[in-house]
């Protein structure tokens, strides 16, 4: 039977298997509030801090990609902070790559804006809801740098918002100077909640699939 890495998190939890993992996750499920006063349940996988995890699946995810994307000349990694920042070191690390674009959570003030280049946008995902993606010159530089192509990585795609949201960002990097964006060569996440309910430009690929979100009604 395999071992499992147990949470610290109290109440229910889901048990996620990883094909390719020596042992299976323990994950807290987690009640969202909705707007309309309903919640929605998903299962929680949180890596930050998670050394042994983005070790382990940071790995198996520069595996994925390299089934794909078996040269990486002229390529782009991009992603999305916060949750998967660790997580994509790894995988950046696996895959030699010396750096990659990350899309922040906001403009800060180191990124200058004032005198550099910033593109921010708003994107809506399942556990945040409204929030923004930022691009400062360094990742513009490294983005424009990406002849053959770009990938995304991700800790977890669920509705798609935030990929989709990345997407623009790339977009943006090339209209601003009148040039085509290279194309999107996938989105790679440790898992999916679901079917992506977007309609993304590329495969996303997945190491694993978390229980599709459940809407509670108002209590
Ligand atoms: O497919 P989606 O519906 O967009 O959901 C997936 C996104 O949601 C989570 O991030 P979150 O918004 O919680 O931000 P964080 O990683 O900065 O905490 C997760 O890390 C993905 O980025």
């Amino acid at each position: 039977m395999a071992d499992i890495f147990t949470s610290r998190e109290s109440g229910d939890k889901h048990r996620l298997t990883v094909p390719g993992l020596a042992y299976d996750i323990e994950i807290p499920y987690v009640l969202l509030p909705r707007e309309d006063g309903a919640r929605i349940k998903i299962a929680s996988l949180n890596l930050v801090g998670q050394t042994r995890l983005n070790r382990d699946l940071g790995g198996l995810l520069a595996r994925l990609v390299k089934t794909k994307i078996p040269d990486m000349q002229g390529v782009a990694m991009l992603c999305v902070v916060e949750k998967a920042l660790q997580l994509a070191q790894v995988t950046a690390m696996e895959l030699g790559l010396d750096e990659t674009a990350i899309a922040y959570n906001r403009i800060k003030p180191h990124m200058e804006p004032d005198r550099r280049p910033v593109i921010q946008i708003g994107v809506d995902s399942i556990t945040s809801g409204d929030k923004f993606l930022a691009l400062y010159e360094r990742d513009i530089e490294i983005l424009r740098n990406a002849t053959r192509g770009v990938f995304i990585v991700d800790d977890v795609i669920s509705s798609g918002g935030t990929m989709f949201g990345a997407v623009d960002l790339v977009e943006a990097c090339f209209e601003e100077i009148g040039a085509a964006a290279p194309p999107i060569l996938g989105f790679y996440c440790v898992a999916t909640e679901g079917v992506p309910q977007l309609n993304l430009p590329a495969p996303v690929e997945s190491l694993a699939t978390l229980p599709v979100p459940e809407i509670l009604p108002k209590p």
